[in-house]
């Protein structure tokens, strides 16, 4: 089985939500999601069982490379060769509660680091090829002197303190949403074959786990970890306001977009509409850590079936992230003990995929190897 560009091909499918929200109208339409292919993910099987090794031998590398041709309706899978990574960067009012062992300046300085080329996500790209965007969605700074370009979609500074208050309006989330959308479009047109989103915000593992506790109705000692290395009493202090959020959010986990206006935040809302319009546009994701995740799994009920579109990265150590990725049925690729965050787990299996893809069409048959 052969297939063409199935990102232009699948462009008309769905389509409704990122189109409402560019159109800057008030609603936000859910998407219409088209499953991978079955029939390439069938091909793939039976060319991954056909290979010159014992049965089963590539273990989960194989059910990458099934994934992958399911997703570009294509066997064997072309290696990705475009993959391109966006950082979303906001900061969170929750950081006043002494939520992260880090002061928020660093989200802007880090911003920098990243426009510099010095960040850990700079380092994993340029190794292994990857395009790298950072953008300042939600910066509590001005960010004078980054190109314009970083902040071109730039929601608002900073966002509410989500135990007490609402983290950003509903006209921002929507706002945040279209962009994010716009930005897969963006990338796409410049011939991504492979997404990263990647986070970027001191705090941003509160709003992370307060969504998932939301969204899988977990108890908020469950979902909090320790992020960037909180100490036992702030870890204690970080579960009371995670649970206060929870508390105060959970009429409202029905309404997907509302609760990214709730307990997420402009960046959140940018991140989850990046990856709906990766899955509309058919275009597969991988996920980083406990931020993305939480964002996939927004994305996943704001649009049905995004979820089929990714690949978990990564296995970070912040216990709500193992949660969510349990429930959107996805397994970790590596398990390293990372808890960094910026997509850097995301980059890290990129290799992996480029291997899988070539294993499944590159490999000999064993049915040749034997004649
Ligand atoms: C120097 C530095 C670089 C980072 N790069 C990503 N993060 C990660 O850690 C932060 C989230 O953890 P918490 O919720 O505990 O604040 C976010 O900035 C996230 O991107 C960093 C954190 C720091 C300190
Ligand atoms: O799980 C993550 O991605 C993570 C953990 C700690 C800090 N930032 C991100």
């Amino acid at each position: 089985m052969t297939g063409g560009d199935t990102a232009a091909t699948r462009a008309t499918v769905g389509g409704t939500a990122a189109a409402a929200a560019t159109a800057g109208t008030t609603t936000w339409a859910p998407a219409v999601i088209a499953p991978p292919s079955a029939a390439a993910r069938a091909a793939a099987h039976d060319r991954l069982a056909g290979l010159a090794t014992p049965a089963g031998a590539w273990g989960r590398l194989g059910e990458l490379a099934v994934w992958l041709s399911a997703c570009q309706d294509r066997c064997p899978p072309r290696v990705p060769a475009a993959v391109r990574a966006v950082v979303f960067a906001g900061d969170h009012g929750v950081t006043v509660r002494g939520v992260s062992a880090y002061p928020a300046a660093v989200t802007p300085a880090m911003v920098r680091t990243i426009v510099g080329g010095g960040a850990g996500i700079s380092v994993l790209c340029a190794v292994h090829d990857v395009a790298l965007r950072v953008l300042d969605i939600s910066v509590d700074d001005e960010l004078t002197g980054v190109p314009e370009a970083v902040r071109a979609h730039k929601i608002r500074r900073g966002s509410g303190s989500i135990d007490v208050e609402d983290a950003c309006s509903a006209d921002e989330v929507r706002r945040a949403l279209a962009a994010g959308a716009a930005v897969a479009d963006e990338e796409i047109a410049a011939g991504a074959d492979l997404l990263v989103s990647g986070d970027l915000g001191i705090g941003n593992t509160t709003p992370a786990a307060a969504l998932i506790g939301a969204v899988l109705g977990l108890d908020a000692d469950l979902v909090t970890g320790r992020g960037t290395g909180v100490d036992d009493i702030a870890l204690a202090q970080k579960a009371s306001v995670v649970r206060a959020a929870v508390d105060r959010v959970a009429p409202r986990v029905g309404d997907p977009v509302d609760l990214l206006a709730a307990a997420g935040g402009a960046d959140f809302a940018a991140a989850a509409g990046f990856l709906v319009r990766a899955a509309e546009r058919g275009v597969p994701v991988l996920l980083d850590g406990v931020i993305a995740v939480a964002q996939a799994l927004v994305a996943d009920r704001i649009a049905p079936g995004v979820a089929a579109w990714c690949a978990a990265g990564h296995r970070s150590t912040e216990p709500a992230q193992s949660l969510a990725l349990q429930a959107l049925g996805l397994v970790p690729l590596l398990d390293l003990g990372m808890r960094l965050g910026e997509g850097t787990g995301a980059v890290a299996a990129v290799p992996l995929v480029r291997s899988a893809a070539a294993i499944l069409g590159r490999m000999a048959l064993l049915a040749d190897v034997l004649a």
